[in-house]
């Protein structure tokens, strides 16, 4: 039977770090940190997600502010309003929720972050230093994974890395850390998606299996070898009337099957989502340190 990564049990650590870490600013008499975050629309998920990023500042003693979009904005207003958070000197990172609507055009929105603001470390001069392995915001998600890694001693030097999905959040930069120079990371590393062929091939080889697709049970016992660490990053929210939020949420990982087999793996719920907010906080008092130390 595998061990758990608990990412909520190690969220909360990490949020009581920086809780720690903030109070020794704010007792010197400087400001908290500051994120803000922008919500265009109203899709379910992206109000939880972002509701939950400013309960969490609050719990670490940031201050946060909210800007809450109509869903039929056009971009040019949306550039508007990010040229403001850029230029607002009492901010120190902000956030665009991803997904945007269809007619926004997504790229565009991220190159207009202010790259030492673009705490999600999504802006291409943050993601092209991570990849060089120069210091940058590391993308939350990731970066939480790498932190889970760390903190509970998985090795990865030489290991096998199978990442399942190309994603500019989770899958791309995933494979790029993992193979960068240190540990965690280290790493032989395979990105394959939806064109690559025999994907068990891969899986069947792999020390540590990464999926972050988004199709409930996806990876089934059979498909990995013993001892395997699996960490599952899809979240799909699955509608069931009997449940009290009218949904459960099911992880890309067949968690019972796989885990008579794996070495580690993290549950969905309570995995890798609790560690992608710790690490936006991380991320934040990063920049606010850089702001306050001048
Ligand atoms: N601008 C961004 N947009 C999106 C990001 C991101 O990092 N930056 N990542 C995802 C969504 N996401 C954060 O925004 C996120 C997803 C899930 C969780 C999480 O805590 N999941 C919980 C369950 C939550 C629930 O009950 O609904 C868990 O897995 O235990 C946190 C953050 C896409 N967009
Ligand atoms: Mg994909």
């Amino acid at each position: 039977m595998a061990n758990i990564l608990d990412g909520l049990k190690l969220s909360k650590q990490i949020k009581q770090e920086i809780k720690e870490e903030v109070a020794q600013y704010v007792n010197k008499s400087f400001r908290p940190p500051h994120l803000s975050a922008v919500l265009v629309g109203n899709n379910g998920a992206s109000v939880t997600y972002v509701d939950n990023k400013i309960k969490d500042c609050h719990a670490v003693g940031f201050r946060s502010s909210l800007v809450k979009l109509p869903g039929n904005i056009n971009e040019n207003e949306l550039l508007q309003e990010i040229k403001k958070l850029n230029e607002d000197k009492d901010l120190d990172g902000f956030i665009v929720q991803l997904p945007l609507p269809d007619h926004i055009d997504q790229e565009k929105i991220i190159m207009a972050i202010d790259p030492e603001k673009d705490v999600d470390g999504f802006h291409p001069q943050n993601f092209g230093k991570m990849a060089l392995e120069m210091e940058s915001f590391l993308p939350a998600t990731p970066y939480g994974i790498m932190t889970m890694l760390k903190r509970y001693n998985v090795p990865t030097q030489g290991k096998n890395v199978v990442v399942i999905g190309r994603s500019r959040i989770v899958g791309r930069p995933m494979s790029i850390l993992m193979s960068r120079k240190g540990y965690p990371g280290d790493a032989t590393v395979t990105l394959t998606h939806s064109k690559t062929q025999n994907l068990q091939d891969f899986t069947k080889n792999a020390d540590i299996v990464i999926t972050a697709l988004g199709v409930p049970n996806f990876l089934k016992g059979s498909m990995i070898k013993k001892g395997a660490v699996i960490i599952d990053v899809g979240i799909t929210r699955i509608d069931d009337s009997t449940k009290e939020r009218g949904f459960y949420l099911a992880g890309d990982v067949d968690y019972n099957d796989v885990s008579e087999k794996a070495s580690w793996i993290t549950p969905v719920p309570g995995g890798v989502g609790p560690m992608t907010r710790a690490m936006l906080l991380k991320n934040t008092l990063i920049a606010y340190k850089k702001n306050i130390n001048g």
